[in-house]
């Protein structure tokens, strides 16, 4: 071997999908993935990096699959360590026996969810955002989704945070310079001068950037629409319409909805959440009171609310308007009900299907509109947000402590400080469980 694992155990998975599938690829990464090779094809192992179709055999010699096979020693791999894939028939019980087989060797086990972007992280092939960035891409649903993870799987966010933890770095230095002159009773001020500038600038960008995470909150985890309205108001049958599909009971008991439904609409590439509400009334049921308190909760934290309204009197007793400025009113049941234009952002019905395509495309506006501010690189994660701020409010303890060089530095290196945990160039052993846990098995 021409490197060092840092690893002993050799882990293996199935990498690829459900099966049965056309083909399944079964990832191995650790130090005994060359002695597995050679013990599983009886001709030679593949010359690196190139797919070559060989027979795998089991320890008695029985073949188990006629299979494409990968050798990818380390640190060319993708975890850095030796790895190999075996592109096998993606039956379940080809899967079965290779998987079993590999599980009965010396040193070999299954590995766990995100094990092999664990490992090269660790092995310095990728940092913590990229490796964020690769779970978000696997995870990936929408057009949005996708196109956000992948810049950030390649390095975007990560570019960023370390041309900003470098300018830091050159700040610190200029200052110490100063400190140094200042001994020697020579303070040429101009040169920490252009510092200030420097981190007041960078302080603003930071500032912007923490001022995308919102947009990318919406493309992450969606933009939520909320229904809400009376009892019988029209709400389930335009969730169902909406989805397409039978999602929530419609009857015309009123009071049918008790707790929240949701469905994912993607619109234009972008992932919408529609929520289906309890209706708004005086009830004495205790679980339709709940499921009021939770519908109104639930609109309290929407992106748009959409208020209907059949023909019916107004409902009593609910004040909404907290929720005006992200609230659009439809009238329903547009077939039976005499609305009237002008009354209504919307009139729909989704018995002959009126105003549902211009609905759909306002809430498909609304949606785009809160994300289209931000542009570029966007921190994607509670974690770098928590992380950004704690960098911004070092920043601005810096500017703050005016004369005393010392204790600026020291605000700036703290600053740093958190960039690097951001990206994980520093001090991340207990945060990495709770990061690579949400991956999938194989990643
Ligand atoms: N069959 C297969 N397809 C796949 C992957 C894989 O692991 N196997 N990937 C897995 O996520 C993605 C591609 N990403 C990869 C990233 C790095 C390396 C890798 O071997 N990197 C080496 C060598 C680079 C080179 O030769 O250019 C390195 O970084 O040193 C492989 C795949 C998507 N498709
Ligand atoms: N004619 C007509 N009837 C409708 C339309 N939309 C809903 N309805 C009927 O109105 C009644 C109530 O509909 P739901 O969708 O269950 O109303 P809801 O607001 O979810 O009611 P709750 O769950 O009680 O809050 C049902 O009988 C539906 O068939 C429509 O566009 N036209």
């Amino acid at each position: 071997m021409s490197h060092q694992s840092l690893f002993r155990d050799t882990i293996f998975a199935l990498s690829s999908g459900g099966l049965p599938s056309g083909v399944a690829v079964i990832r191995l990464s650790g130090p005994q993935t060359v002695a597995v090779l050679a013990s599983m094809t009886a001709e030679r192992i593949p010359p690196p990096r190139k797919a070559a179709l060989r027979e795998l055999v089991g320890d008695d010699g029985e073949p188990l699959d006629r299979a494409i096979v990968i050798n990818f020693p380390g640190p060319a791999s993708f975890t850095g360590d030796d790895c190999a894939e075996l592109h096998v028939h993606g039956g379940k019980a080809v899967v079965a026996a290779v998987l079993e087989h590999l599980g009965r060797k010396d040193g070999l086990r299954a590995a766990e969810a995100g094990e092999f972007t664990r490992r090269a992280f660790l092995n310095g092939k990728l940092d913590l955002t990229s490796a964020e960035g690769l779970a978000d891409l696997v995870a990936a649903e929408t057009e949005l989704q996708r196109r956000m993870a992948l810049i950030n799987a390649e390095g975007g966010q990560r570019d960023i945070y370390d041309g900003w933890r470098k300018r830091l770095l050159h700040a610190r230095a200029m200052i110490e310079a100063e400190l140094d002159f200042a001994d020697e009773g020579d303070v040429p001020g101009s040169v920490a001068a252009e510092v200030w500038t420097d981190m007041s600038a960078m302080q603003q960008e930071i500032a912007n950037h923490i001022n995308g995470y919102h947009a990318a909150e919406i493309i992450r985890d969606g933009y939520r629409v909320v229904l809400l309205g009376a009892p019988n108001a029209g709400k389930s049958s335009l969730l169902n319409a909406l989805a397409r599909r039978d999602v929530a009971i419609v009857t015309e008991i009123a009071g049918t909805t008790r707790d929240l439904v949701e469905v994912s609409l993607d619109l234009d590439g972008l992932k919408v959440i529609v929520t289906d509400t309890a209706g708004l009334r005086d009830s004495s049921d205790t679980v339709e009171r709940i499921g009021i308190e939770r519908a109104l909760r639930a609109a309290e934290e929407a992106d748009l609310v959409l208020k209907l309204k059949d023909g019916s009197p107004d409902m009593p007793g609910f004040d909404l308007a907290d929720l005006e400025s992200k609230a659009l009113s439809v009238g329903t049941k547009a077939d039976i009900a005499p609305h009237r234009t002008g009354e209504f952002h919307h009139i729909v019905s989704v018995i002959d299907g009126a105003g549902l395509s211009a609905l759909i495309e306002d809430i498909g506006r609304h949606a785009k509109g809160a994300v289209s501010a931000a542009s570029g690189v966007l921190p994607s994660r509670l974690r770098q947000l928590e992380l950004l701020r704690s960098c911004g409010h070092h920043l601005s303890l810096a500017a703050e402590v005016q004369q005393e060089l010392e204790l600026r530095a020291e605000e700036l290196r703290l600053a740093g400080d958190a960039l690097g945990r951001i990206t994980g160039a520093i001090d991340v052993e207990d945060l990495l469980g709770v990061i690579f846990s949400e991956f999938c098995i194989g990643k």
